[in-house]
């Protein structure tokens, strides 16, 4: 279904200024893969006047001409994601590029991918829905985690997740941030296959590393990568010092444990590939506070 806006589409966007000066909120987040052609969305934008989320999937997606001011950009993993993990992940990253904050209430609209049919309006606050906003105030990123490192982290855990690697299911796991901390309660499992290399040729930021790590995500245990994206190990064994204040929700074994474990003693963010469920779970300050599930079937159903 292709074709400019459709009526009812066009009608909720019109009034998506008025709802959301109403309820409150301070931005509005449009999933802008729905609009397949550029100048549609450059009269939503319009349309809309209100300082815009646009969330695409399309890695060289920008916002359209004369509007960058209104608008921001978020990208999310171009994988397939269930419309929650796509909410998730999108107001994740838009915290992580301090574009919205705990306390913030967003408007969302959606639909399906390239149907140029918003079909859903809905309501956000950041803090009662998203845990992620509860157990962490203000700042979703330890400081010394560049976003652009995280952002990379989530694609390639989402990435495996989904896809798995030459068909099989993998699971792994990233600690990022507070790398010395990190190290000093891990042990190596196997011998470490960054050693040696200059810096610069393992930043997790480097496209050309992304081979290697999903490669090295076969191997037991953990990557450590500094908050400037610099991988320092893969096969880390934790043995963190800390306890978890509760319980991780049931089904959780030993590899999610660890990754809570870790960030209960260091300021670091844990995220685990689940091998089982191909679900990933972010953890901080012990607790899950995000986690995509892998949809069941194929599909791209907008935010
Ligand atoms: N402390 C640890 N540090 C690093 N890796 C670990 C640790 N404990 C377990 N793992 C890794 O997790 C793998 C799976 O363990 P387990 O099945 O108990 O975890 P899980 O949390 O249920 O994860 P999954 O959903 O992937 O199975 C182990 O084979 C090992 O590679």
């Amino acid at each position: 279904m292709t074709g400019p806006l459709k009526i009812l589409s066009r009608s909720m966007v019109r009034h998506s200024h008025a709802i959301a000066r109403e309820v409150g909120a301070r931005v509005i987040m449009v999933h802008a893969d729905v609009i397949v052609e550029g100048g549609e969305l450059q009269a939503l934008v319009e349309d809309v006047n209100f300082r815009v989320i646009l969330v695409s999937r399309k890695a060289g997606f920008h916002a359209p001409g004369g509007l960058e001011e209104m608008c921001s950009v978020v990208h999310i993993p171009d994988i397939a994601m269930t419309r929650a993990g796509q909410v998730k992940v999108a107001t994740l990253v838009a915290a992580a590029e301090s574009l919205i904050q705990a306390g913030d209430r967003i408007l969302c609209l959606t639909g399906i991918d390239g149907s140029n049919a918003i079909d859903t309006m809905m309501v956000l606050d950041m803090g009662t829905e998203i845990e992620l906003f509860t157990s962490m105030a203000a700042d979703p990123l330890p400081k010394d985690v560049a976003p652009a490192v995280f952002e990379r982290i989530l694609t390639l855990a989402s990435e495996l997740g989904v896809e798995g690697r030459e068909g099989r299911a993998v699971g792994t796991l990233f600690v990022v941030g507070d790398h010395e901390r990190t190290l000093s309660q891990s042990h190596q499992l196997v011998f470490n296959p960054f050693h040696g290399y200059p810096e610069e040729e393992r930043n997790i930021l480097d496209p050309r590393l992304e081979e290697t790590i999903k490669e090295f995500s076969a191997i037991d245990g953990a990557f450590v990568v500094r908050g400037d994206g610099v991988v320092l190990s893969a096969g880390r064994y934790l043995a963190p010092r800390g306890k978890l204040d509760e319980p991780l929700p049931q089904g959780l074994g030993t590899r999610h444990e660890a990754a809570a474990t870790v960030t209960v003693t260091t300021s670091a963010l844990a995220v685990c590939v689940s091998q089982s469920t191909g679900t990933v779970s972010i953890f901080k300050r012990g607790r899950l506070i995000l986690d995509i599930q892998k949809p069941r079937g194929q599909g791209t159903d907008g935010l």
